[in-house]
């Protein structure tokens, strides 16, 4: 059973910290990077992903962040505030630094990778000083993202939003969302991870993530990592696996497998930050587990089966409308 209870009386709903970037999709799918001319550009990062998917869902929604002072930078602004999203704690970097971007390979439905660029990235430079307790006091759910973790001094921003959380009671999901770039060892990246999941509620990683982040430990496996995360604040392990579906753990022991649904599948990538947002949202509702994995399962259906991950994101009732379908059988793939 779900036991997480969220604040009430909070004006925002959810808020998002981490990495505002640019995604670049391939025009020319099927085909590799050495043959793509072009590309469409979308709002992109995971956990921007999530807070746009947590805004179509109608959550009042904020982001805390940094972007470039530049053009992409002013796109980033200007889209999250198309969603809806509170952008008052997206500060503008003052030195230079450049907006992260993301090329995105579409190989095939299967095999997609993504060719980052993120040398002197703004997302990096958010400080502590630049997290505002006043809005995480004022959030009943708060997303950390583990890239946000690879560098000073975005990770003692992550750490103080931390903070602020567990001083006001305000429910922590963290997404693993380990990317290579930017960490220098894996034992780096296994430190700071295993601190910051041990002050968080709900943690949400494929098995991969869960296994780098448990590289010093003897025992891997879904039921050990559940058991590991409950002996500290963690209510509740989700750990994806891909089209074979997720599984979640709660602290009294339960457990729920979901299926993943049919897709017709256009690029892989996306589907973990719109499962993210439907889960989350789900969990929100008060929904049981299993109904919000489904809504999370759906959700990213919808978002592997289009050309973006942030544009994508679909609201509540297409999701529903996603499941009814295939319940029916309508969607083959
Ligand atoms: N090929 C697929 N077909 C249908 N659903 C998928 C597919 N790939 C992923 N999903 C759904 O998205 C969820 C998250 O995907 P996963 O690949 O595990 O995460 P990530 O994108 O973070 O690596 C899965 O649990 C599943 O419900
Ligand atoms: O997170 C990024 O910087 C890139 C994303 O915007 C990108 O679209 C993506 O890879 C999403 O990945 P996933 O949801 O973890 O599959």
């Amino acid at each position: 059973m779900n036991e997480l209870r969220f604040p009430n009386n909070r004006a925002f709903d959810f808020t998002a910290i981490g990495r505002l970037c640019i995604d670049l999709n391939a025009n020319e799918i099927n085909r590799p990077m050495e043959e793509t001319k072009t590309f469409t550009k979308y709002v992109g990062g995971s956990p921007a992903n999530i807070a746009i998917g947590m805004s179509r869902f109608g959550l009042n929604t904020a982001f805390i962040g940094k972007i470039a002072d530049d053009q992409m930078g002013r796109f980033i602004r200007g889209y999250l505030e198309e969603n809806r999203i509170d952008t008052g704690n997206v500060v503008t970097d003052d030195t230079g630094a450049v907006t992260g971007l993301a090329f995105t390979e579409i190989k095939s439905p299967t095999d997609c990778s993504i060719l980052m660029y993120r040398d002197n990235a703004a997302d990096l430079l958010l400080t502590p000083g630049e997290v505002s307790e006043a809005l995480i006091a004022n959030t009943k759910l708060l997303l950390i993202s583990g890239t946000a973790l690879a560098q000073s001094p975005s990770r003692e921003a992550v750490f103080q939003a931390l903070q602020y959380a567990r001083k006001h009671g305000t429910i922590v999901a963290f997404d693993l969302d380990y990317r290579p770039y930017t960490w220098k060892s894996q034992e780096e990246t296994a430190v700071y991870y295993n601190l910051a999941a041990e002050k968080c509620d709900i943690l949400l990683g494929t098995r991969e993530e869960f296994d780098r982040m448990e590289c010093f430990e003897q025992e891997h496996g879904d039921t050990s990592t559940a058991t590991r995360w409950f002996n500290h604040s963690a209510q509740i392990v989700i750990i994806k696996h891909g089209q074979e579906g997720s599984i979640a753990y709660t602290k009294d022991g339960a457990s729920h497998r979901a299926q993943s649904y049919p897709a017709k599948v256009v690029k892989t990538f996306g589907a973990g930050d719109a499962y993210a947002s439907g889960f989350l949202y789900g969990v929100m509702q008060g929904w049981t587990l299993e109904k919000s994995m489904s809504f999370g399962s759906a959700s990213a259906c919808i978002v592997i089966s289009s050309h973006s991950c942030s544009d994508a994101m679909p609201g509540a009732e297409q999701v529903h409308d996603y499941i009814a379908r295939c319940e029916r059988g309508e969607i083959v793939v």
